[in-house]
C-alpha cells in the first residue's frame, strides 16, 4: 500500500476528518454507521469514539494508484450493473445494487466468481431467478481492506465490459414481469356443492397480485373429468393469458385434474415436480398458454413449486422438462 495512513489518538484528533464511515454495533438494538467518512471530530465526539473502540483514527493520503473503500465499491457496482439498477450511496464501504421493479434477477454466476477471484474484494449477490421486490437488493459490492489498488477494480471493469461486449447485458440486471391475467378453475366436490368455503381462490389471487398480475375470473367444477375439461376449453376461449386449476391433483380416485388437463389437449411437460412442497405440481402448454395443476399445498405453504415456476413465467421463459428436472436439487424445503 502506497497510501499514507497516519494513526492519531482520538483526544488528538479534534478537528480532523475521519477517512471511513465508522460502526456502532449494539447487539439486539443497532448495527450502522455512527460517524460518517470526512466528518470532523469535536471534543464531544471521543467519549462516543471510545465507546466503540476507538482510540485511534486514520488521517489518510491517498496515493494515486489506489482507491478509497467507498469508490471502489461505486465504481465496482457500475461496472456490474445494469443501469436500470438503483446503485446506494456507499456505507461502511458498501455500495448496494437494488431493483427498481419487482422481477426476477438474473446474475451472470461466471462474473459473480471471476470478481471474487481476484481478492481483497467482494460481491455478493442473490442468485440468478430469485425474484426481487421493488427496492430490494440484488447486489453488493465492497472493498475489504481500507484501500485497494485501482488496477484491481480496473479488473473487475474489464470482466464485466468482456461479459457486457459477449452477452449484450449487464452481469447484473432484473428482468421484469409481465402483466398476467389468469383464468382460475377451482375442482373438488366438497368446494363445488357447499361442503367447505374455497380457500384456494383466495390464495392463487394473493400470489398472482403480489407478482403484479391478476385472476381474470374463476370458476368451479366438481370432480367430473368431463366438467372440469368443458370448464379449461371455456376458459381458453377467453383469451387469458395462464390457466390455473385447483385440487385434485394426487392419488385419489377423484381425483380428475391431471388427466382432465391432458384431455382438455395440452402438452404436458411434466406431472410431477421434484420439489416439497408442490411435488404434485403438473405443468403444460395449450399451444402458448401455459396451464398448471395446482396441488392442495400451494394453499397451505408459503413458498412451494408454484412460487419457482410463475415467476419464470411471468419474465417470459417457456417452461420445458429441463427446469423441472433442476428444483430436485435444493428443493426439499418443508415436510
Ligand atoms: N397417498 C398419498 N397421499 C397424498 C399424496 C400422495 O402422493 N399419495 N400427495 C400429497 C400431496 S403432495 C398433496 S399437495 C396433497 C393434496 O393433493 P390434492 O391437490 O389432490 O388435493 P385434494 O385431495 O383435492 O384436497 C386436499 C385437501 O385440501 C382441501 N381443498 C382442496 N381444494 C380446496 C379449496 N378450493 N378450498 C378449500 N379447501 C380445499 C380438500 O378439501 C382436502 O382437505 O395430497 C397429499 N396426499
Ligand atoms: O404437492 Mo404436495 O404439496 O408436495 O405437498
Amino acid at each position: 500500500m502506497k497510501t499514507k495512513l497516519k494513526e492519531v489518538r482520538v483526544q488528538d484528533a479534534i478537528g480532523l476528518r475521519l477517512a471511513h464511515d465508522l460502526t456502532q454495533i449494539i447487539p439486539g438494538s443497532f448495527k450502522g454507521r455512527l460517524f460518517k467518512r470526512g466528518h470532523a471530530i469535536t471534543e464531544a465526539d471521543i467519549p462516543s469514539l471510545l465507546d466503540i473502540g476507538k482510540e485511534h483514527i486514520y488521517i489518510m493520503e491517498l496515493d494515486e494508484a489506489e482507491l478509497h473503500e467507498d469508490d471502489a465499491a461505486i465504481r465496482m457496482a457500475k461496472a456490474l450493473a445494469d443501469p436500470s439498477l438503483l446503485l446506494t450511496e456507499p456505507h461502511e464501504g458498501k455500495v448496494s445494487i437494488k431493483s427498481p421493479i419487482v422481477g426476477l434477477a438474473h446474475i451472470a454466476e461466471e462474473v459473480v466468481e471471476a470478481v471474487n477471484r481476484l481478492g481483497e474484494i467482494a460481491l455478493a449477490t442473490v442468485k440468478t431467478d430469485a425474484v426481487v421486490k421493488e427496492g430490494s437488493p440484488l447486489a453488493a459490492t465492497r472493498a475489504i481492506p481500507l484501500v485497494v489498488s485501482k488496477e484491481k477494480v480496473e479488473q473487475v471493469e474489464r470482466i464485466a465490459a468482456a461479459y457486457r461486449e459477449q452477452h449484450g447485458k449487464a452481469p447484473l440486471q432484473v428482468r421484469p414481469f409481465r402483466k398476467a391475467r389468469a383464468g382460475l378453475l377451482t375442482t373438488g366436490g366438497e368446494v363445488y356443492y357447499g361442503r367447505i368455503q374455497d380457500k384456494f381462490g383466495p390464495a392463487v389471487e394473493e400470489k398472482l397480485r403480489s407478482f403484479g398480475s391478476e385472476v381474470a375470473e374463476q370458476r368451479f367444477a366438481p370432480d367430473d373429468r368431463q366438467i372440469i375439461v368443458k370448464e379449461i376449453h371455456y376458459l381458453m376461449s377467453q383469451g387469458y393469458d395462464m390457466i390455473l386449476v385447483t385440487g385434485g391433483m394426487s392419488v385419489d380416485p377423484d381425483d380428475r385434474t391431471p388427466g382432465a388437463i391432458g384431455a382438455a389437449g395440452a402438452d404436458i411437460v411434466s406431472y410431477g415436480t421434484p420439489m416439497l412442497p408442490g411435488s404434485m405440481l403438473l405443468i403444460g402448454y395449450i399451444g402458448e398458454v401455459p396451464i398448471m395443476g395446482l396441488p392442495g399445498c400451494v394453499m397451505h405453504d408459503p413458498y412451494t413449486s408454484f412460487d419457482v415456476l410463475l415467476p419464470k413465467i411471468l419474465a417470459g421463459d417457456r417452461i420445458v422438462r429441463e427446469d423441472i428436472v433442476g428444483m430436485g436439487y435444493g428443493g426439499l424445503l418443508g415436510r
